[in-house]
């Protein structure tokens, strides 16, 4: 059995199958109703105008779309996307390298960009302002600096922390957008349209059914997807229903809440051992052995949407859902998880 089917919470690089996955226009892509809007009339509005796209900040956790949209964006408006992220560019003369390969019109592409080097952040402000990149060489005394003059690009940034961005980053894009998770709904027509490019047999109570465990997460749902097909086919007539479906996610220990082995020590940690909070982000993360970022990005959202924990300006708490959830008893009064 593939790690790939449990990787719920990794931005690992997506295999060819993804790719094949991935919607090429609005039409195809279903769910996050009003950024699609926005962007469309975006896109609309500057072809119009003969005009280049304003730059857009697209934020949220990991598998919702965002690469997917930038994408979609570039095709749309009928431009070339470049693509980097911000760990890759080290130095402003990395910057000035992706920018002098950019033609009017085109998108830039920065992943990660809550990662981009301080000193780099600096010169992107003048680029995305006034198209002009101001940068020193050499150093000492015959240090100069030295004006580029750019054409008129979009940055499209996309981040999982958009809450790591510096303000004057964050207020140089003229739209920002954070997607959402998901309903059930809306991943169980995303796992039909799925299952019919991958010509896989699945019936609506099947696709409801995986759907309801995937954590509101487009690419959790496609991963189970190729998890439920291996499964239908050795044990079952190859056909994907409620019941196979439900067998196959049992067998890798898929929660019915969509919830995964650590948000669920996440919340046995809080019950037991901090007495439900309020605790600290990093004092749960010792106890669970996780990376602090990585509770916040990918299980804190999560955790809180499905109303399992709440943050509160003391820390976090955890809710009676949690209590239920990992069958503790509820020790506190109802009024003091507030
Ligand atoms: N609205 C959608 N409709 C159909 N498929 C989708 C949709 N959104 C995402 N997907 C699928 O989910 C996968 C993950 O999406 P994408 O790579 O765009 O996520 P991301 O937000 O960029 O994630 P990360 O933060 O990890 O980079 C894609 O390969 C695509 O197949
Ligand atoms: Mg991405």
């Amino acid at each position: 059995m593939s790690d790939s089917y449990f990787e719920q919470t990794s931005s690992a690089p997506d295999t060819q199958e993804d790719i094949s996955l991935r919607p090429p226009a609005f039409s195809e892509f279903h769910g996050q109703e009003k950024i699609k809007e926005r962007l469309m009339l975006m896109v609309e509005a500057a072809k119009q105008r003969d005009d280049v796209l304003e730059h857009v900040l697209l934020s949220g956790p990991p598998g919702l779309g965002k690469t997917t949209l930038a994408n979609i964006i570039a095709g749309a408006a009928g431009t070339q996307l470049h693509t980097t992220s911000g760990p890759q560019i080290e130095k402003a003369g990395d910057l000035a390298g992706v920018l002098t390969n950019v033609q009017k019109g085109d998108i830039l592409f920065i992943d990660e960009i809550h990662r981009l080097h301080p000193a780099v952040e600096e010169y992107l402000y003048p680029a995305m302002e006034d198209f002009r990149l101001d940068i020193i060489i050499d150093s000492g005394p015959s240090a100069r600096s030295i004006q580029l003059n750019l054409p008129k690009f979009t940055l499209v940034g996309a981040t999982t922390r958009a809450g790591m961005l510096t303000s004057p980053l964050r207020s140089r894009f003229g739209l920002v957008n954070r997607l959402d998770y998901y309903s059930r709904e809306e991943l169980a027509v995303i796992l039909i349209r799925s299952a019919n490019l991958l010509k896989i047999s699945i019936q609506p109570d099947g696709a409801a059914e995986i759907a309801a465990r995937s954590r509101g997460t487009p690419r959790i749902a496609n991963n189970l997807l190729r998890w439920v097909r291996d499964f239908a086919q050795v044990r079952g007539n190859g056909i994907i229903d409620a019941e196979t479906a439900h067998n196959a996610l049992a067998m890798i220990e898929i929660d019915n809440d969509g919830l995964d082995e650590m948000d669920v020590r996440i919340l046995e940690a809080m019950i037991y051992k901090f007495n439900g909070g309020p605790v600290g982000l990093s004092s749960v993360a010792v106890a669970v052995g996780e990376d602090a970022s990585t509770l916040e990005e990918v299980h804190e959202p999560f955790l809180i949407m499905q109303g399992f924990v709440k943050r509160t300006p003391r820390g976090r708490v955890a809710l009676p859902a949690a209590y239920k959830k990992i069958g503790a008893p509820l020790t506190k009064p109802a009024d003091e998880l507030f």
